[in-house]
């Protein structure tokens, strides 16, 4: 089966048709989860993941075993208004480490036993500068939505998606800002570590881009089509499949969290299969969970981007999963219920 979609009102019909968590094997869950051999709530939030990855596996009792990490890589066309601490050139040579397996997240993907694979989406052909017009046309960002889609392996039993491109997070800023108004500057980090006068650069930036593409005011996929990037809409596309295939996702940092809010706005409860792995320390992204209603499983001062962050919360939705599908009940352990 191919992309089932070729234009972006197809890929809204789909985000439209999403079907909800399978209740039965929720209800299935939250009913072991009260027989299991500890005081009621003592796993805390490992008992609620558990509950909510049993839900969208249909299974009472799951087991996690093929989890995925792709990092999709694309350049971006407003780097050129010197909105990075870091040269364009960093994109295309950190796909190369990804490749070699020189990068934390080949670490970290490894260390949680995931499979991991690297996307690079067009990098010889960066995004429009989007200060002045659209990043991209509509078959452009269908092609990244394509790209997104097909990357994820329809037997994977949760995904993380993460991205490589320096700009990423002027255009994560201008996506955000696109969805939930507010002020630019609310929306603005340091990204990679610009100093104060490139803070106030990349916010002059994400102005003028909304300005320059009046349209991204209206909906949520124009948002990611004229202010967003290649390696964005290749995280909504697989965000979207993983949906579709009912493969849970953990979200990462700034840029993926953006990405994914595109689907929410486009299509209220598109993310319920989505959990927060972390929040990164780019200044807006407890704002953007917020606005999400995702509250992370870990607070570790990342903002590398790449999925490290997510691959991280793999080991936490793991231990709540062995905890869930192992621990013995009351009644077969003989141990006494309160
Ligand atoms: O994940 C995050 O929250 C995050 C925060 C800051 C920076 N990054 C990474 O840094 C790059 C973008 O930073 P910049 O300054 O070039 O916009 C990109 O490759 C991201 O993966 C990622
Ligand atoms: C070296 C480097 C590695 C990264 N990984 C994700 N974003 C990155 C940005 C830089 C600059």
């Amino acid at each position: 089966m191919g992309t089932p979609f070729s234009n972006l009102n197809e890929f809204r019909d789909i985000l439209a048709q999403f079907s909800a968590i399978d209740t039965a094997a929720m209800d299935g869950a939250v009913a072991r989860n009260a027989m299991l051999t500890k005081p009621g709530g003592a796993l805390g939030r490992l008992e609620e993941i558990a509950i909510w990855y049993a839900g969208w596996r249909g299974n009472p009792r799951p087991a996690l075993e093929k989890p995925q990490v792709i990092v999709f890589a694309g350049n971006h066309g407003v780097c050129a208004k010197g909105i990075s601490a870091f040269p364009p050139e960093v994109t295309v040579q950190m796909v190369a480490n990804f490749e070699h397996g020189g990068a934390a997240i080949n670490q970290l993907s490894k260390a949680f036993g995931a499979e991991m694979s690297v996307v690079p989406l067009d990098l010889d052909t960066p995004t429009a500068d989007f200060s002045e017009g659209p990043a991209m046309t509509e078959d452009e960002v269908i092609a990244a939505l394509s790209a997104g889609w097909d990357a994820v392996n329809p037997d994977a039993d949760l995904l993380v998606v993460g991205e490589m491109g320096i700009g990423n997070t002027t255009a994560a800023a201008a996506v955000a800002y696109a969805l939930y108004g507010g002020e630019a500057e609310e929306w603005v980090g340091r990204g990679t570590g610009v100093d104060n006068s490139g803070l106030k650069r990349k916010t002059r930036v994400v102005e003028m881009g909304i300005r320059a593409n009046p349209s991204t005011k209206e909906d949520a996929l124009e948002a990611l089509r004229c202010v967003g990037g290649r390696e964005l809409a290749g995280m909504t596309g697989a965000i979207a499949a993983a949906r579709y295939h009912r493969i849970p996702v953990i979200l990462d940092g700034f840029i993926c969290t953006a990405s994914a809010a595109v689907l929410e706005v486009a299509a209220e409860g598109a993310l319920d299969h989505c959990i927060a792995g972390h929040v990164s320390a780019e200044a807006a992204h407890p704002r953007l969970l917020k606005k999400l209603n995702k509250e992370p499983l870990l607070a570790l001062c990342l903002r590398l981007g790449e999925g490290s962050g997510a691959a991280l919360a793999i080991g936490v939705l793991k231990g709540a999963i062995a905890c869930h599908s192992g621990m013995a009940t009351f009644d077969e352990a003989g141990v006494s219920d309160g």
